[in-house]
């Protein structure tokens, strides 16, 4: 099997420094480039530095000669980064796997028009439990479909730039599609003052975001007496970076579409 070149975007972030160290521990992988924005601490240095182990690969800010260079960019930046990495990836037929949160209606048209051209996974969260949890709430929401008020609970971080996080929005996708609502029509983000009684069809959000949190998710299907609570507990990033790197050896046997991690792990 040949290695698959993989570069990495955002590679001095907390996504990006995991990315590096799973790559390099891949045996079917190969670190063709580490890329980081303009002006960014750690250009210049060797990626595998930052994780304790120099690979010769240094982090440039020449984003379009590093996807020239790949098979496969695993992006973890910003909307505004990921969407200029994917025209590149557009132009040289890379595919891209992106992690990325907190893209508009805008964004995400683009993401799915690259992915008539080159194969894209575009997922909130990679990690394998998550993506369980998932179709745990598809489960719960049709059976507890009646007298039953949803809420979703997440906490992270604090240098976390966008709220309610993608997980926890696809986790109101995913519980309003089983039960034929639509998100955009019933989701609460957020309660305050003299805000009436809760609507039995709502879907509500809350926030939190404090100190090195990696990644809390819970949903609560609360009844009269009793409550539900399906959740998931990430301690590590490193299953983010282990899920991202299955989603690029599974892009490696497509020609172009758009997936997720349900598609990668089967689970659709
Ligand atoms: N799908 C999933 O499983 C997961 C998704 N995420 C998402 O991944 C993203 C990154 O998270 P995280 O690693 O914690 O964030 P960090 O802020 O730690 O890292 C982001 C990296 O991207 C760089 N960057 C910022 N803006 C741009 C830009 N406009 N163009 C190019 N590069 C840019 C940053 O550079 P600089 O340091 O110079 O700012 C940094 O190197 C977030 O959207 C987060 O929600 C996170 C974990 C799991
Ligand atoms: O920013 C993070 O850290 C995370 N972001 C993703 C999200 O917004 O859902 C995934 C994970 O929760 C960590």
């Amino acid at each position: 099997m040949n290695a698959l070149r993989i570069a990495i975007a955002g590679a001095g972030g907390r996504m990006g420094r995991m990315l590096v160290e799973a790559t390099l521990k891949d045996a079917h992988a190969t670190l063709a480039a580490a890329i980081d924005q303009p002006g960014a601490a750690v250009l210049g240095k060797d990626a595998g530095e930052m994780v304790g182990a120099p690979c010769g690969v240094a982090i440039s800010s020449d984003s379009d000669a590093g996807i020239a260079q790949a098979s496969c960019l695993i992006d973890f930046t910003r909307p505004e980064g990921t969407l200029q990495h994917l025209e590149s990836c557009r132009r040289h037929g890379t595919a891209i796997v992106i992690g990325t949160t907190g893209f508009d209606a805008v964004g995400k048209k683009a993401i799915a028009a690259a992915a008539q051209d080159i194969p894209v996974v575009f997922a909130p969260n990679m990690s394998v439990g998550v993506n369980v949890v998932f179709k745990l709430l598809d489960v719960a929401a049709r059976i507890l479909n009646e007298g039953y008020d949803v809420e979703v609970v997440e906490a992270h971080h604090r240098q976390k730039v966008d709220a309610p996080s993608g997980t926890a929005l696809r986790m109101g996708e995913v519980v309003a599609h089983a039960l034929g609502r639509d998100l955009g029509d019933c989701a609460i983000y957020g309660r305050q003052g003299v805000t009436g009684e809760r609507l039995p069809s709502t879907i509500g959000f809350a926030t939190v975001r404090g100190g090195d949190i990696v990644g809390d998710h819970d949903v609560l299907f609360c009844g009269l007496g009793e409550r539900v609570e399906i959740g998931h507990r990430a301690s590590s990033r490193m299953p983010y970076a282990l899920g991202s790197l299955r989603a690029a050896h599974f892009l490696s046997r497509v020609k172009h579409g758009l997936f997720d991690m349900q598609d990668v792990l089967g689970l659709r």
